[in-house]
């Protein structure tokens, strides 16, 4: 097992599971795509407190899909390795924050619209964390177990995009289900 060097209680290790090709965050990376003063305001005020905040993992895990009656078989998908009560943040979804078009990648999350119309995405396609990996409920359950929420890191005062628990939690061992919403599924359909 890899020593952990960090200061805090984070494992340097990636993922079990984490694929090759796709570069392992930690923190999101700005494309250049991002105006200055945009990335300002999605880094939000500097907080001298975050420098070596302890982030402990968060308590969910990849697997790979063997059941063939899962829509996404062959694939990976994100799973709760503990009970995590309801309403309760999950994971930040980590990625590239960028200000372009990207329709060709399923992993692009819309994280804010400017009031002069600039939308912002977070694209996990090429680098990410685990939460690139939570899957649909469509055809897998009845109802999502957890949402993407945009909101402001009271820690770090960034603007992210986090993983909620539903109001029924998530029981541990259950795979983690959001609705990417109909308009995802159209584009794609
Ligand atoms: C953000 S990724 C989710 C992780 C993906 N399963 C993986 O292993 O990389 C989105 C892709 O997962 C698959 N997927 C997710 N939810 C699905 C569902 N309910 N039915 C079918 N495919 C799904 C689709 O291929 C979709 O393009």
């Amino acid at each position: 097992m890899t020593p952990n060097t960090n200061n805090n209680n984070v494992s340097s290790q990636v993922p079990s599971h984490w694929p090759r090709h796709i570069h392992y965050l930690r923190e999101p990376v700005y494309h250049s795509s991002v105006p200055e003063a945009l990335r300002v305001f999605l880094l939000g005020p500097p907080n001298p407190k975050s420098a070596g905040l302890s982030t402990s993992r968060p308590p969910v895990a990849i697997r790979s899909i063997s059941d063939t009656s899962h829509p996404a078989h062959g694939q990976y998908g994100l799973f709760a390795t503990r009970k995590i009560p309801p309403h309760t943040r999950v994971i930040v979804y980590i990625g590239e924050i960028h200000c372009e078009d990207r329709p060709e990648s399923d992993y692009d999350l819309s994280l804010y619209r400017s009031q002069d119309g600039v939308n912002v995405g977070v694209d996990a396609s090429k680098m990410g964390n685990e939460a690139r990996f939570i899957n649909d409920y469509r055809g897998i359950c009845a109802h999502p177990n957890a949402k993407f929420v945009d909101e402001r890191n009271g820690e770090t005062g960034r603007l992210e995009m986090g993983v909620w628990s539903g109001h029924q939690g998530i029981k541990k061992g259950e795979e983690i289900l959001v609705s990417y919403g109909k308009g995802w599924w159209n584009a794609r359909t």
